[in-house]
């Protein structure tokens, strides 16, 4: 009997597309979802990963790629909630609905797409289920410009210890909060410098480290409802 699948929302690039991609070296089958369409998505394709197009910014978005999933798959080994939109908290004007929008995009995507698919997780053929809900080392110290986006990501990790509670022994619930991992195009060398500062281990990793992490969790059948820094010791300086 096939593998069940392993979900990852936001999967098209960066982080969630490297470890989609070690998932497929590893023989898993995977799922990511996307919201906007390009040609690096072919290459995903090639390998075999599933692709389901998916706005989490409304419910009603949320809920058709519930649908979606449920149609494509009746079991899954993991879900690993990764889509997110690191947004700065804008001004007078917009602050309100950017709050909104990085509520459903953070909390509730991972709070309705976790309690509509429990049952596809308890259904797998493999011992062992998970969830991994990806959140930030800014959780632990708030952000000036990135209140909101802070906050958002709180609540995320407050929902690994309540699906922790709810969902266990069947399925393990846990997050993974990285400091600096990867730079954005538009970042420029002042602001590397600045930020490689900013951790005790200097250094900018990549998603190899992500990687790690995910790869740990998943093999680990004793471990939930914990939240895995992955920040270069970010709290040492
Ligand atoms: N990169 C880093 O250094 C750090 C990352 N993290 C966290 O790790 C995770 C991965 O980071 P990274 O790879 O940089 O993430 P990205 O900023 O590249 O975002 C990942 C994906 O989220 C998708 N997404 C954004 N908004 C929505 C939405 N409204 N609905 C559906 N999908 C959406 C995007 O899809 P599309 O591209 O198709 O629009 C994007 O591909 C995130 O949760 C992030 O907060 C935390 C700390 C540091
Ligand atoms: N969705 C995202 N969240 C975050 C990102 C990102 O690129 N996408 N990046 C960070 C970095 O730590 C920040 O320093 C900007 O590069 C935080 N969260």
């Amino acid at each position: 009997m096939s593998q069940s699948p392993i979900l990852i929302t936001g999967g098209a690039q960066r982080l969630g597309r490297y470890c989609a991609e070690r998932l497929v070296d590893d023989g898993h089958p995977v799922i990511i979802s996307y919201r906007r369409e390009r040609e690096e998505l072919d290459a995903l394709r090639a390998l075999g990963i599933r692709t389901v197009q998916a706005d989490f910014s409304s419910e009603a978005g949320i809920q058709a790629f519930i649908a979606t999933i449920r149609e494509m798959t009746p079991t899954l080994r993991a879900i690993v909630h990764n889509a997110s939109d690191w947004a700065a908290d804008g001004g007078a004007e917009e602050r309100g609905e950017m709050f909104e929008h990085l509520f459903r995009v953070h909390m509730q995507a991972p709070y309705l797409i976790n309690l509509a698919l429990r049952d596809l997780l308890e259904a797998g053929i493999e011992t062992q289920a998970d969830i991994i809900h990806m959140s930030d080392f800014v959780v632990q110290k708030g952000s000036r410009k990135h209140a909101a986006y802070a906050a958002s990501k709180a609540g995320l990790e407050n929902l690994t210890l309540s699906f922790a509670a709810l969902f266990a022994p069947r399925i393990q619930v846990n997050t993974i909060a990285p400091a600096l991992i990867m730079l954005r195009p538009d970042d420029d060398d002042d602001y590397a410098e600045r930020a490689r500062a900013k951790s005790a281990m200097q250094s900018v990793p990549g998603p190899g480290v992500i990687w790690q992490a995910l790869r740990y969790l998943l093999d680990s059948p004793y471990v939930t409802g914990t939240t895995l820094p992955v920040d270069g010791g970010r709290h040492l300086t």
